[in-house]
């Protein structure tokens, strides 16, 4: 999905979300464990129940991986079924060296090989130019690279200081230099909504994956405030306060429930910005 395709989603759907499908096993109802592919059911009703309300998909790949070949049939079933209107966002979190990247490309992004065509990878960035390139080969493809985290741990490596800058402010200039806002966007978390204005500076124009919201406890509204563009330049993922909203027969409609009170809101910051 092109830049132009996804701002065009945005308007017409009049939302920003991305529903993460962190499908856990463990953690979905009873009665689907009858079915051939449990996980599979599950994203399938939480699909039929979202697909109007959000933009985009976010299959994390550990949730497919850790059940081995099952998982994966899970994932790639998952895969052909999300609809063609929603940014496909697969969140591996790669990165590698050029060979290495090259065959993780191959397995995310190459239909044909693996199966898989997703529109974008999340990737993290401290291998440097050879260890990203490999994804940006793919034309139409985009490469999510992690900048501002939303975890406790960013503070380790992400604001270390050097030359006078964040470590994660290099990592947005830098990567800017490797592809355009059509292609590169960033991880920022909600729970760093207060950056939201410094990372403007150096990304004005690519889009943002903004995972944090929901669970995690970001708020929307300090997002859209600090961190919206005109061409809105977001994206909201929430997973488990979407997906794991209800826990039995009804579960895609508690899905559905959670993603319209998101879209709603959504919708109000979009109207504000005068996007739509
Ligand atoms: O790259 C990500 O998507 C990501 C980056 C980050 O900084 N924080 C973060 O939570 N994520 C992912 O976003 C999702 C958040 O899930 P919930 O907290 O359940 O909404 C998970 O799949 C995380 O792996």
């Amino acid at each position: 999905m092109s830049r132009p395709q996804l701002i065009d989603q945005i308007k017409q759907k009049r939302t920003f979300l991305c529903v993460g499908l962190d499908t856990d096993i463990d953690k979905i109802p009873e009665f689907l464990k009858s079915y051939p592919d449990p996980v599979f059911e599950f994203n399938r009703r939480i699909i039929d129940a979202t697909h109007d309300l959000c933009i985009a998909y976010k299959p994390n790949a550990a949730f497919y991986e850790s059940r081995g070949v099952n998982g994966l049939q899970s994932l790639i079933a998952t895969y052909k079924y999300l609809p063609k209107n929603c940014l496909s966002i697969i969140d591996a979190k790669r990165g590698d060296i050029g060979n290495t990247s090259d065959n993780y490309a191959k397995a995310f992004f190459r239909e044909d090989i693996s199966e898989m065509g997703f529109d974008a990878i999340t990737v993290t960035p401290y291998m440097g130019n050879d260890s990203v390139t490999p994804y940006l080969k793919y034309d139409g493809k985009w490469v999510i690279l992690l900048a501002l985290t939303s975890s406790v741990g960013s503070k380790d490596f992400q604001y270390l200081e050097t030359e006078g800058e964040f470590l994660y402010e290099k990592v947005i200039q830098k990567a800017n230099t490797w592809a355009g806002a059509d292609r590169l966007m960033f991880v920022v978390g909600a729970t760093k909504s207060t950056e939201f204005t410094n990372i403007r500076k150096y990304a004005p124009d690519n889009f943002l994956l903004v995972p944090g919201v929901g669970a995690q406890g970001g708020s929307l509204q300090d997002v859209c405030k600090y961190g919206m563009t005109p061409d809105c330049g977001l994206i909201v993922n929430s997973s488990r306060s979407i997906i794991y909203a209800g826990h039995d027969e009804n579960f895609a409609d508690a899905a559905r429930a959670e993603a319209l009170k998101l879209q709603q809101q959504m919708q109000a910051e979009l109207e504000k910005a005068e996007i739509i």
